[in-house]
């Protein structure tokens, strides 16, 4: 009860009136006022004159009759002049505690508390709906109400509901569980004698919607957007049900998610047979097939060098041989002419055939090692080359074959003029083909032009055989045969004899106008896609400048011979999906060849030695340095 009512006050029982409840001020016929609980009190006189159908209560104060209407004290009506005076006490006596802003503080308090606790209970399971609290009965504070009746408005227990409405009028009203009594509507803050039945819909007002219908036409919403409180809640609750409805929806999204994870990272993580366990175990045969690999081509490159170095030194010794025993041949006829030169003149005389003889013997030697002694140069180097399939190479160049392929006019007769002179011929059309080998570092390219008219083109395919590399030269100008050219190029991509080649495509005429760019032809003809399963390139160049050649000539040499370990160690490391791993052919090729090792490669190999062996003693002499391959 507000302190502003306890200023006006039922006389029996001394407190302070209140605006509902059991301290409602009820009016009496006479005049006066008395709170509603004391009236209940007050005996109720069913004969008195002057009585109604509930019978008549006397006023305690002038003993004047009031009759009673059929609802008894319930039907009395109220004292509204003094109900508005507790109006207006409250409203001042309200906005006096909010400009203190007192009460607010201690409730947002207490929010704070309870959000606090909120947060914490969020770990815990979900709260269970609380039970609805117990209503006191309204004839007796000590009993729990029970039932409602709809007419009387009263919460009553069992007991009471029996003693108040056994009247034959009273026993018609109707009495429902107190839990379904329909829902109190709340007074108007602003005029608390009326229901706020409506809600204001405007944004501004969000915070204080609540408003009765003075409020609506006369007081601070006129005007406003506004629904029914009944309604509005309504629409709160079935929009609260779609979000809740979705909101279920997202956590079991959510919850199949992360029971999808877990799988994933279970079946990656188990031991023995998740992925992880697999995949590391592929890594270490890998490695261990790798490793052996690499053993047996060191134990094979070993062999050769020694077996190399020992042909050598035996031909270096043979040739030693040969020139002691010259030599002892020519110390001994000097020791026989100078020893003449003593002799006395008859037997001088005598001599002289023999000596003749023996000077003409030596001065044929002489003039026959004469070429032979000025052209001597002793070489002790042993030259050293390793393919990329990791082959060991002894000799001065390695030997490679590359085919210049592509449509006629394209160029390829023009660049091989350029590579061979280093000058631009105009070339005519090749009926046949053209041969050059041109060497370059350690490298011996022989490049075979065979001409590309439609007619000539059946006859490529004789040129396949044991081709290291292809060049298909392109005219980069001639935009109207571009799809043919490309055509032709999957014809050879699908060729079983150039599986292994190396493909280097060649945008020739690139200073002439209207050469289209190395970036549209990938584009055009998905050239990535295309060679995705070999060794390419694809160099722009121009055969009248000779702007590209030299980079071209490069990445062909370097399909044969290995890069160097140490730049290898350095760089080449490349990342794609977070995984690290070495590239470039190195690896692939070891990988390649480590799966495919042969049970017969050691006798191979042996059988390659002997024969590289046999044809350096046939051909090269004792002071040449042959060029030999021993495969691993
Ligand atoms: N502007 C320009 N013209 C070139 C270039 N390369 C070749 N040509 C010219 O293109 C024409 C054809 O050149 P070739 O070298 O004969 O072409 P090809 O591919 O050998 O032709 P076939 O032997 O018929 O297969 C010639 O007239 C060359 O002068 C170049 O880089 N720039
Ligand atoms: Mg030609």
């Amino acid at each position: 009860m507000s302190e502003s009512s306890m200023a006006v006050e039922c006389r029996l029982c001394n407190e302070g009136f209140d605006m509902q409840g059991d301290l409602l001020p009820r009016l009496l016929a006479c005049g006066h006022s008395v709170c509603h609980r004391c009236l209940r009190q007050l005996p109720v006189l069913q004969h008195h004159d002057g009585g109604g159908p509930g019978g008549c209560l006397l006023c305690p104060f002038d003993r004047q009759p009031t009759p009673l209407p059929e609802a008894g004290v319930w039907g009395l009506k109220k004292n509204f002049a003094l109900l508005e005076q507790l109006e207006r006490l409250a409203v001042s006596s309200d906005s006096a505690v909010g400009a203190s802003g007192g009460g607010d503080a201690n409730s947002a308090s207490a929010t704070s508390g309870s959000g606090a606790s909120s947060s914490t209970a969020a770990a815990s399971p979900p709260p269970q709906p609380p039970s609805p609290p117990s209503v006191p009965c309204d004839e007796n504070d000590s009993h729990t109400a029970e039932l409602h009746c709809l007419v009387c408005s009263s919460n009553l227990c069992p007991d009471c509901a029996r003693t108040t409405h056994s009247s034959r009028t009273l026993s018609q009203h109707s009495l429902v569980p107190v839990g379904q009594r329909p829902a109190r509507i709340p007074r108007c803050r602003y005029h608390p004698m009326h229901a706020a039945e409506l809600v204001c819909l405007e944004e501004a007002c969000w915070r204080n919607s609540l408003m009765c219908y003075i409020c609506k036409d006369y007081g601070r919403h006129v005007g406003h957007r506004h629904a029914l409180l009944e309604s509005e809640l309504e629409s709160v609750r079935s929009g609260l049900s779609a979000s809740l409805s979705s909101v279920r929806a997202f956590a079991a999204d959510l919850n199949e998610a992360a029971r999808r994870l877990r799988a994933c990272a279970e079946e990656i993580d188990r031991s023995e047979t998740g992925t992880r366990a697999v995949a590391e175990r592929q890594v270490e045969e890998y490695f261990e097939v790798l490793a052996k690999r690499v053993q047996q081509q060191r134990q094979a490159a070993r062999t050769a060098l020694q077996a190399h170095v020992q042909q050598r030194l035996s031909c270096v010794n043979t040739q030693l041989e040969q020139l002691a025993d010259l030599l002892n041949g020519v110390t001994s006829a000097t020791e026989q002419l100078s020893g003449a030169l003593a002799l006395p003149d008859l037997e001088l005389l005598a001599a002289k055939p023999e000596l003749a003889a023996a000077a003409l013997t030596v001065a044929k030697q002489q003039a026959d090692c004469a070429d032979t002694l000025a052209r001597l140069a002793p070489d002790a180097s042993v030259p050293l080359t390793f393919t990329r399939d990791h082959r060991l190479h002894i000799g001065p160049k390695l030997e490679m074959r590359a085919v210049l392929l592509g449509l006629d006019g394209a160029g390829k007769t023009s660049i091989l003029f350029r590579l061979k002179q280093n000058e631009f011929v105009s070339a005519v059309p090749t009926i046949g083909f053209n041969v050059e080998t041109i060497e370059c570092d350690n490298v011996k390219l022989t490049y075979w032009d065979v001409g590309g008219s439609p007619k000539l083109r059946p006859l490529w395919r004789h040129y396949y055989l044991n081709t290291q590399c292809l060049v298909f030269v392109i005219d980069s100008c001639d935009s109207a045969r571009l799809e043919e050219a490309f055509n032709e190029l999957t014809k050879l991509l699908q060729e079983p004899e150039l599986k292994e080649a190396s493909f280097l495509i060649l945008a020739n005429k690139q200073s002439s106008p209207g050469a289209i760019t190395i970036e549209t032809l990938m584009e055009r003809f998905q050239l990535v896609k295309l060679c995705s399963t070999r060794s390419w390139h694809i160099q722009s160049c121009d055969a009248m400048t000779g702007q590209g050649l030299p980079e071209a000539v490069d990445w062909l040499s370097h399909q044969l011979v290995a890069a160097c370990p140490a730049a290898e160690e350095t760089a080449d490391y490349s990342s794609h999906d977070g995984a690290v791993a070495p590239s470039g052919d190195a690896v692939d090729s070891a990988a390649a060849r480590a799966t495919e090792a042969s049970a017969d490669g050691q006798q191979q190999q042996q059988q390659q030695q002997e024969d590289a062996i046999d044809s350096s003693n046939n051909g090269g002499g004792p002071l040449a340095s042959p060029g030999l391959e021993y495969d691993a």
